[in-house]
């Protein structure tokens, strides 16, 4: 008998889910989801902005960290919970906001939600989602999900979203702040993307005042009398958006090019008249700081905290890698308000190097797409699986047992000649 057999018994027989022998690394999944998915969503969803060197380099910045373990102290007892809105979370990892996913699998969200309340993980929905919000609210059960926001210039479809995230019992609003326009991302302008029919945005569809609105989404039915030029429009702002040659008010259909960005967010005006919309059911926080700057602000802006983002490497290429810019971040929010981070996180000693950096919490995004393309729910609970593995043996092997136990005292930095340093 091999040793892998070995190993997946003795998981086995402690009552665990045994191992997936072809899928022991995120790095393998990335691999098994890559032969199932088609040219455009595999671009869409792997790719980064410009060059691509943020994308990589929010992956890499963990490799500027060791682990400094200690032993001799009885860790037969990890507890790797810890409480997130209200609710307890497994492990301090949650499933980032992605859009679309039923490219990746038809059961797109709702098999995530299903997998993230078996899991006992807290699910971030995108607005952009191909299911509705009640549907996968009532797939995650009473499991923390939160609802992403892109706040629209037209109120209106942004203030009907919220109403329905508080009645679907979403604890939180995490609006996206780093898209006041649309990143350039070259495959996705060459393959001309589009959400392929029968897909649709589906918190629109349910909120659209026409037919028209219905289908003029990306994948828009043919059926529809004016699905034509509803075609023509998509393409055109699409177009509009990835050149910059002009910014068109975001009349008419929702879509993603044409809503999702939008260039006059600004705290003053957006966050109070946000907070007013969300209160009290549910907490509103921003997605997308990178800065002390903005750490600062959004604790003067009275938000209930910040996910530390550069949206997974896909808007500002050049922009600091999340892990590098995590500390001033810190210490200018520790505290105060709650820090979370996303972006390159692949595996379980990262999540603890990010904690330890003082994240409070960190949001995979891809790698739950690609557990997503790999089996669908089954897929998303592996992802969460290695990764929540992952984390518990590193608590135990650098002699952590609770969560709270991880601080800057567990790392130390090493540069690119060697050179060691304590934080
Ligand atoms: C395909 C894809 C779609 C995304 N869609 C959204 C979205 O709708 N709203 C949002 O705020 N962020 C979106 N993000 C960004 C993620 O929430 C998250 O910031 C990012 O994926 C984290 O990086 P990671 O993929 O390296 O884990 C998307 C990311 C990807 C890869
Ligand atoms: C405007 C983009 C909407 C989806 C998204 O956030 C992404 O693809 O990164």
């Amino acid at each position: 008998m091999g040793t892998s057999q070995l190993f997946t018994m003795s998981a086995q027989s402690k009552g665990e889910k045994p191992h997936d022998l072809n899928c022991l690394t995120i790095k393998e999944l990335e691999k098994h989801a890559e032969l199932r998915m088609d040219k455009q969503t595999r671009d869409y969803y792997n790719e980064g902005a410009d060059s691509g060197s943020t994308l990589l380099e929010n992956s890499t910045a963990y490799g500027k960290y060791r682990i400094r373990p200690r032993v001799l102290r009885d860790i037969s007892l990890i507890d790797t919970s810890v409480s997130v809105f209200g609710k307890k979370n497994v492990v301090p990892i949650g499933v980032a906001p992605t859009a679309m996913q039923c490219l990746a699998h038809p059961d797109g969200e709702l098999a995530t939600a299903r997998a993230c309340k078996e899991a006992e993980v807290a699910m971030g929905m995108s607005s952009f989602s191909t299911s509705t919000l009640e549907d996968v609210a009532k797939a995650i059960g009473d499991h923390s999900h939160v609802l992403q926001l892109y706040l629209f210039e037209e109120r209106e479809h942004s203030k009907k979203l919220i109403k329905r995230a508080k009645k679907a019992d979403y604890k939180a609003v995490f609006l996206t702040v780093d898209t006041p326009m649309l990143g350039r991302r070259n495959l996705e302008i060459r393959n001309q993307f589009k959400l392929p029919k029968p897909y649709k945005i589906a918190n629109f569809v349910a909120d659209s005042d026409s037919a028209a609105s219905e289908t003029a989404m990306e994948g828009a039915s043919s059926s529809a009398p004016n699905a034509a030029e509803n075609e023509q429009k998509n393409s055109a702002s699409t177009q509009g958006y990835h050149d910059g040659k002009q910014r068109r008010g975001p009349t008419g259909p929702v879509t993603v090019h044409t809503h999702a960005p939008n260039p006059t967010l600004c705290w003053e005006r957006d966050i109070g008249w946000l907070k007013e919309q969300c209160a009290p059911e549910m907490e509103v926080w921003v997605k997308g700081i990178a800065t002390a700057e903005d750490a600062h602000l959004a604790v003067h802006h009275r938000v209930d905290g910040i996910v530390v983002s550069n949206h997974g490497g896909r808007q500002l290429n050049g922009a600091l890698a999340t892990l590098d810019a995590l500390p001033e971040i810190v210490e200018a929010a520790k505290g105060k308000i709650p820090v979370h981070i996303d972006g390159g996180i692949r595996h379980g000693t990262d999540v603890f190097k990010a904690l330890a950096l003082g994240a409070d919490f960190v949001w995979v995004g891809r790698p739950v797409l690609w557990g997503l393309a790999y089996k669908g729910q089954e897929g998303v609970e592996l992802c969460l699986r290695l990764l929540s593995d992952e984390f518990k043996l590193c608590m135990g092997l650098a002699g952590t047992v609770k969560v709270n136990d991880i601080t800057k005292d567990y790392l130390v930095k090493i540069d690119k000649s060697g050179f060691i340093s304590r934080l």
